[in-house]
């Protein structure tokens, strides 16, 4: 029997105009779990998201809320699905201060409840996002991009939601605000037990911020699962190498052993045999001070902490293979100079997918 699951989106197809933009979504997500949609712009992540949130209407298919019929088979306005909504600006009002922005958030329930209450809750929703009360005067053009998200996440807290959407909420902010606002963000949302999607386009923030990640590409989630399981066995190359770099080379497949100018490789369950294309994540690949496999340092780009290096292979004459150019990363510039010969470790096993 399958699992109850909190949302669930079935065969949902959306088009504009001409333009098939949902091709059959088909996505389920567990009471307080955290969801990240991935994918490449114009996939449809906005699109999905604005129909989760009842902003639109699905063409054909079904949406279970709640365990609630919400779109498809049933109609149930957004104002009522209990969902929270932030944007990629906060779409904050101007010409309001912090504290009514979040005032805004209550609802109705702001003119039932009586003004010492509602300051008192305001206070309340300002401190769950760690924003000091006293910000509550400020306008929104008078606190920073990482306070303002927060503000905004607030604001969407406020009526308690059920189900929370994240619409690229940190992708204004500069990377050192924007990896601390994602913390706070998660960390709050997580405390509260919220169910959580984000949508976004940034490999590393979807695989660090949820517990699942779906990749949307072209109008369709091409895989969903654990961060763990899209980035290390990814159903297809595309899938590859959009979450991450991936070096691939040419390897023949026999068992689960895949043999390349990199050595034999462990696979795990192979569909395939003979030609393949295999793929190994950069951090697989170690220098190492002695070892069968060969290489020669072709140039360098410094990152500080780390360095890519590209790398020659040497020629293996047992397999007619070698001589494929591939990059690693190294944490010491030092150890990799142009011209250089190396010898290199693979750790973990690869993925294989059919030979092009
Ligand atoms: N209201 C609309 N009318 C017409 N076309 C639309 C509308 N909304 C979205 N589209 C089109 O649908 C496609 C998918 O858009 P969507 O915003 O869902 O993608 P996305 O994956 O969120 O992209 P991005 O990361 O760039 O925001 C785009 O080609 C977009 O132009």
């Amino acid at each position: 029997m399958p699992s109850v699951k909190f949302l669930r989106t079935s065969n949902l197809v959306k088009s504009f105009g001409s333009k098939d933009v949902l091709k059959g979504v088909d996505l389920a997500l567990s009471e307080g779990g955290t969801t990240a949609i991935v994918g490449p712009s114009g996939s449809g992540k906005t699109t999905l998201l604005r129909l989760i949130a009842g902003f639109e209407n699905p063409d054909s298919g079904t949406i279970e809320l709640n365990n609630r019929m919400v779109a498809g088979d049933a109609w149930i306005p957004a104002h009522k699905r209990e969902i929270g909504y932030v944007a990629q600006d906060g779409a904050l009002f101007p010409h309001l201060s912090v504290a009514q922005n979040v005032a805004f958030g209550l609802g109705p329930a702001w003119k039932i409840a009586g003004r010492k209450a509602n300051a008192r809750r305001v206070a309340e929703l300002l401190d769950m996002v760690s924003l000091e009360s006293d910000m509550g005067e400020r306008r929104p053009h008078e606190i920073s991009g990482g306070q303002q998200q927060r503000v905004a996440l607030a604001r969407a807290l406020a009526r308690k939601p059920k189900l929370m959407l994240l619409d690229e909420p940190f992708s204004a902010l500069d990377a050192g605000l924007r990896v601390a606002t994602r913390k706070a963000v998660a960390d709050v949302l997580h405390a509260a037990e919220i169910t959580t999607i984000l949508v976004t386009h940034d490999q590393g923030e979807a695989l660090s911020f949820a517990d699942q990640v779906a990749v949307m590409r072209g109008g369709t989630l091409a895989q969903t699962g654990t961060p763990f399981a899209v980035y290390t066995r990814p159903a297809d190359l595309d899938t590859a190498e959009f979450l991450g770099d991936a070096v691939m080379l040419d390897a023949q497949l026999q068992g689960s052993l895949a043999t390349c100018s990199l050595g034999g490789i462990p696979v795990r369950h192979a569909m395939i045999q003979g030609a393949v294309r295999l793929m190994l994540r950069p951090e697989q690949i170690r220098i190492v001070a002695d070892g069968n496999i060969k290489g020669t340092v072709v140039d360098t780009v410094f990152f500080g902490p780390e360095t890519t290096v590209r790398i020659r292979l040497a020629p293996v004459p047992s397999i007619a293979g070698g001589g494929e150019i591939i990059t690693i990363r190294h944490w010491n510039a030092a150890m990799a100079r142009p011209g250089m010969e190396l010898r290199l470790r693979v750790v973990g096993e690869g993925v294989v997918f059919p030979a092009e």
